[in-house]
């Protein structure tokens, strides 16, 4: 659906040049929720920009949806923007209309009859939640609802791509989950890919499917979200995950003779299980005690010690 190859955009020239996204290689298929991640001046923005022509590449090739984004006249653009939808932090929403009105305008401009508009600026109305709210001003509205009419009116066109550019950073936690659920219902019902950029790991955690972390405008690692934060290569990466709190190991009882004691220690010193031995003691001809895993590591923990041949119970 989205691919960009060798892509780079850089600003300005001579020592000043600075390469906002320097190289990038990426693929990502239609319907999934791509997060991409990184810190302020990583080049997200620019990348996103990227994808729907407000940016131009120096080098390499965007393709979005079979278009060449980068190599696009403006009119080709024109034709391709409305199938890819966008939304802001700061929701850009047009403050003199309301919200049935903000919903209304990019079909007012795509020329659609009048009746059509109508129907489907309630229907939309209806997907976002804002039953009721139809003839509210902006100003009357919450971050959350006014973010609910920014994503109602970028689907407006029916996109094959949405585009969210720190769409839950203006938001307060409770806020941020209801959109980012909101996000992911729509994805599930209108099969449109997301791509969202953001600096908070746990917006990735929450909807993404697959994330790209960027830095110094390049894509230092990118992958499935659970393998890239289980296993992180790199510092960034490792310093997204230190923005969660580690959930709380899970702790297990366990009884073994004493031929399992070596497959044991040799199961704890594995990293990936992030296992450890608790009040380890004797019993008859062998040992009991505890251990404390991962939670996300769990059933595959019990897995291997269970074939490793100790006997494993909760509590
Ligand atoms: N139009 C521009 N002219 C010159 N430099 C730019 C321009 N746009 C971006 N840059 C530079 O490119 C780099 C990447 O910026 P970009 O806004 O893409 O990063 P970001 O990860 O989105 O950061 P933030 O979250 O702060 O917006 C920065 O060093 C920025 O100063």
């Amino acid at each position: 659906m989205i691919s960009l190859s060798a892509v780079s955009r850089h600003f300005g020239t001579g020592p000043s040049r600075v390469a906002a996204v320097d190289q990038v290689d990426l693929n990502i298929p239609g319907g999934e929720i791509f997060g991409v991640i990184g810190y302020s001046g990583a080049g997200k923005s620019t990348l996103i920009r990227l994808l729907n022509g407000l940016e131009r590449p120096t080098a390499g090739r965007v393709i979005v949806n079979g278009t060449d984004i980068g190599a696009a006249s403006e009119r080709a653009l024109r034709q391709v923007r409305p199938k890819i939808g966008m939304i802001f932090q700061h929701f850009n929403l047009l403050w003199s209309r309301s919200v049935r009105g903000n919903i209304a305008l990019p079909m007012e401009i795509a020329g659609l009859p009048k009746d059509e508009i109508r129907r489907r600026t309630e229907e939309l109305i209806g997907l976002v939640g804002l039953e009721g709210r139809g003839d509210h001003w902006p100003s009357q509205l919450s971050g959350g609802q006014k973010q609910r009419v920014g994503i109602a009116r970028a689907l407006a066109n029916q996109p094959d791509v949405l585009l969210c550019d720190e769409a839950t950073s203006a938001l307060d936690p409770e806020t941020t989950d209801q959109i980012l659920d909101l996000l992911a219902g729509i994805n599930r019902r209108l099969g449109l890919t997301i791509v969202l950029i953001t600096h908070e790991m746990h917006v990735v955690r929450r909807i993404c499917s697959s994330v790209a972390v960027m830095e110094a405008g390049r894509v230092i690692e990118t992958g499935p979200v659970a393998q890239v934060f289980t296993a992180p290569r790199e510092p960034v990466t490792q310093r997204f995950i230190g923005q969660i709190p580690a959930p709380e190991p899970k702790s297990l009882s366990i009884r073994l003779p004493d031929e399992a004691a070596q497959r044991l220690l040799a199961i704890a010193a594995s990293p990936d299980l992030g296992l450890s031995l608790k009040n380890l003691t004797r019993e008859g001809n062998g040992f009991r005690g505890e251990v404390l895993i991962r939670p996300l590591a769990l059933a595959d923990g019990v897995a291997q010690l269970r074939a490793a041949g100790i006997d494993v119970s909760e509590g």
